[in-house]
């Protein structure tokens, strides 16, 4: 007879090695990407078929990151909890889980939406499964700063999904995700610092220390401000993204001053929700001032 409630377990521990949240915003950003790149509306083909490639390519990289990382997840409060160190799951099983959603992500991207697709999103699943988990992340403080190109990939991939170019205005929406990835992370580090040093994770408030990693996310939130203009400039976006991209930048701002003036703990983790919300928003503005 099965057991209903290990198998609410198991489900519910496979719905998490994907980290669900995280992922739904890159979907959103690939699929901001894809409305961005024709003047109508999307084919449907690459809209359906594009958002599934991408979500679980990106899901089997995060389910991946589970596997590599679980003697580090073990040691912090954070993520001890999660599948592999609580020992709701096993290596075969989240290895096996992994591998084949991977493998459906690529299959449906190559013969369902397009072979450069299909690529740049096996790249980027490389680049954050096991070039940052693996490397990046233990071997220098600039780790996400590196690593952050995959995260950043979306907007790029759910483009070519739609036109089979890596078009320049697709580069634009890549640069605002990189330059927003430190400040997005780093508001958690430096909240979190204590337990990156526990787990002996060269993260930058750990080797520079907390005020050092606040100043640099005041720089890195003046440049986002500074990057986020470029689609206007460019002539890419209007002045509906205009206001809110200076309107959220400015926001974004008085959070990173706030932390740099408190050294607030608090006011870090506020940051970092704000970053979240940040980005969502400033990809809806994109998205609405397309079809205005
Ligand atoms: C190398 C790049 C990145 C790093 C190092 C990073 C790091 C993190 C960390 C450590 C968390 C906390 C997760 C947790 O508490 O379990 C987090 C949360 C989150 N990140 Fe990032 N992130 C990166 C890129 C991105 C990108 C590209 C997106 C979306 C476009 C994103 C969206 C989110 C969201 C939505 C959450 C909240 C998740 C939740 O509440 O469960 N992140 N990030
Ligand atoms: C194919 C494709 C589009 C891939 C996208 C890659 C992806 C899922 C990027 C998200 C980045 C992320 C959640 C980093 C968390 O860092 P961490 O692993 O150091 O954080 P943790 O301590 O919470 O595990």
């Amino acid at each position: 007879m099965i057991n209903d409630s290990t198998n609410t377990i198991s489900w519910k521990s496979y719905y998490e090695l994907c980290k669900p949240k995280v992922v739904l915003l890159i979907i959103f950003t690939a699929v901001v990407g894809m409305f961005l790149a024709v003047p109508g509306m999307v084919p449907w083909q690459p809209l359906v078929f594009g958002t599934i490639g991408i979500g679980l390519a990106a899901s089997s990289a995060a389910a991946i990151n589970h596997y590599l990382d679980q003697k580090f997840d073990a040691k912090m409060a954070r993520t001890k909890g999660r599948p592999l160190p609580h020992g709701d799951l096993n290596g075969t099983q989240v290895l096996g889980f992994a591998f084949t959603i991977g493998a459906i992500a690529m299959l449906v991207l190559i013969f369902l939406v397009n072979e450069l697709t299909a690529f740049l999103t096996f790249l980027s699943l490389i680049g954050y499964a096991v070039i940052y988990t693996v490397y990046l992340k233990h071997a220098t403080p600039q780790n996400i700063v590196i690593g952050g190109a995959a995260g950043a990939a979306p907007p790029v991939l759910g483009w070519s999904a739609v036109t089979s170019t890596i078009d320049p205005h697709a580069l634009l929406l890549f640069l605002i995700i990189f330059i927003w990835t430190p400040p997005h992370f780093w508001a958690l580090a430096v909240a979190r610092r204590e337990e990156y040093a526990k787990a002996d994770i060269p993260m930058l408030p750990v080797t520079h220390g907390a005020e050092f990693t606040r100043l640099h996310i005041v720089f890195y939130t003046v440049l986002l401000i500074l990057v986020s203009l470029l689609p206007y400039l460019t002539g890419m976006s209007g002045m509906l993204y205009l206001v809110s991209a200076i309107g959220l930048g400015f926001g974004f701002l008085y959070y990173a001053v706030l932390l740099k003036k408190t050294a607030d703990d608090i006011i870090a983790m506020k940051a970092f929700k704000y970053s979240i919300l940040y980005l969502m928003l400033l990809f809806a503005a994109l998205l609405i001032d397309h079809y205005l």
